[in-house]
């Protein structure tokens, strides 16, 4: 089985920390390498450019691919989409100078728009109905309505600091992204995929989780429960020879704070929170 990553670019690092940490280790993947061998002997991994991914995976080159859904949309290939993995999150969308009178979609009709996601502004353009002229670039887009190259671009934003640099408004949202786990359509029930897709998930889920654990007065035990109702209920453990009980459970990454209030107000002491490697319901 094989995993098509991301050779370079923003993705690469994050997708190999997250198979490292979803136990699929990288062996003899020295840099600039085309495959690494991984701890399980079934799965290998291929490296390949963040945009070429979609290909090598509807081709047969790779079983799984993980690279950002704008990818697999600006191919023309039909992918199953596995997993949402939460990184590379960003918005592709239409923008205009702020001092241009071009202020809706339709304002655009008989103009130019550049972008590096020509099949997916033209989708844009075809479902809103209005006919424009897509002018490839391979970078810079920003800089193309100053130039008087096209009256605006459809390009990636996540921070929003590139648009505002360059005096660019949003117009329209064109399509939200996320990096993703994706797989030809006839592997999708190999039990090798499921097993790294639920590896891949268990780390994703655990991402937002804590572990914690605490003493507390065997008294006050429902209280605690209330603070912490945890995944089917937290693990409770009598404490020999004491009134205590220790209590285990897993908790929200964001409710962890206002637990730890909550549970001092009902007498919990030794509280210890620590962080999940990975997580499988
Ligand atoms: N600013 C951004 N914020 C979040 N994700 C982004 C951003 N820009 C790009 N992406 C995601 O990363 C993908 C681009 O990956 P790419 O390998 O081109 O990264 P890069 O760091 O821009 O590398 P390069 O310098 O080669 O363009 C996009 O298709 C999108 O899914
Ligand atoms: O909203 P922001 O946080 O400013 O991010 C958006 C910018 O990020 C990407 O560029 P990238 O850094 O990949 O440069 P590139 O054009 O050289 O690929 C994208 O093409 C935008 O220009
Ligand atoms: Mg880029």
């Amino acid at each position: 089985m094989r995993i098509a990553v991301p050779n370079k670019g923003r993705l690469h690092e994050p997708t190999v920390d997250l198979l490292e940490r979803a136990g699929l280790h990288l062996v003899d993947g020295a840099d600039r390498k085309l495959y690494a061998n991984t701890v399980d002997p079934d799965v290998t991994v291929l490296f390949a450019r963040t945009s070429d991914i979609p290909e090598y995976v509807a081709d047969g080159a790779a079983d799984l691919g993980i690279t950002g859904y704008d990818q697999v949309r600006e191919s023309d290939v039909t992918l199953e989409e596995m997993l949402d993995l939460d990184y590379g999150t960003c918005r592709i969308v239409l923008a205009a100078p702020e001092e241009s009178a071009v202020e809706t979609v339709a304002d655009f009709a008989g103009g130019t728009v550049a972008t590096e996601f020509p099949e997916i502004t033209r989708d844009f353009f075809d479902d809103a109905g209005v006919d424009v002229d897509v002018v490839e670039v391979s970078g810079a887009t920003e800089l193309t309505p100053h130039v008087d190259m096209a009256d605006g671009i459809v390009d990636i934003t996540s921070t929003g600091t590139t648009l505002r640099m360059n005096r660019l408004e949003i117009i329209d949202e064109v399509l939200e992204s996320s990096v993703r786990l994706f797989a030809r359509p006839d592997v999708v029930e190999n039990e090798k995929v499921g097993h790294v897709s639920t590896a891949l998930s268990s780390v994703i889920a655990a991402d937002n989780q804590r572990y914690i654990m605490l003493n507390a007065p065997e008294n006050n035990l429902e209280k605690v429960r209330d603070v912490i109702p945890g995944m089917g209920g937290p693990t409770v453990m009598d404490i020999a020879g004491t009134d205590q009980v220790a209590v285990h459970a897993v908790v929200e990454e964001a409710e962890v704070f206002e637990a730890i209030t909550d549970l001092k107000a009902v007498g919990a002491t030794d509280i210890l929170v620590t962080e999940i490697e990975r997580l499988v319901e």
